[in-house]
């Protein structure tokens, strides 16, 4: 399938135009390889939706620190799309830990509007 025909899919899944899907990031993780905890800048606007291929993973989620820290984990099975919206987009970190076979992720992004 063309990557607008993913594009429209995934915009579907969010909620969202798929123009305003107004970046894609092609990712490639080998074996063995992480993203680290991190909250995407916040340039991009308030979706994430990401298409998940190849290797299962799992897609940590953490909030705050010391004895208040909170965890939560999902599985991403391969072909599976998921949202980041709300609080799991702006207050929550996410990472990937070690990828144990060849993963690779699209995902794409919104964009902040210029007044906000
Ligand atoms: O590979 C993924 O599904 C997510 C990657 C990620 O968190 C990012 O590119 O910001
Ligand atoms: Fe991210």
């Amino acid at each position: 399938m063309a990557l607008c025909g993913v594009r429209e899919r995934c915009a579907a899944l969010a909620g969202v135009d798929p123009e305003a899907l107004a970046q894609t990031l092609v990712t490639r993780y080998p074996p063995d390889s992480v993203i680290g905890w991190h909250r995407d800048a916040p340039a991009f606007g308030p979706t994430v939706v990401g298409l998940s291929l190849g290797s299962a993973c799992l897609l940590r989620f953490q909030r705050s620190t010391g004895e208040n820290r909170r965890v939560y984990e999902l599985e991403l099975s391969p072909r599976s799309g998921y949202v980041l919206t709300g609080a799991a987009r702006s207050a929550w970190q996410h990472s990937i830990p070690p990828v144990p076979a060849l993963r690779y992720s699209l995902t794409f992004r919104t964009l902040r509007s210029p007044r906000s």
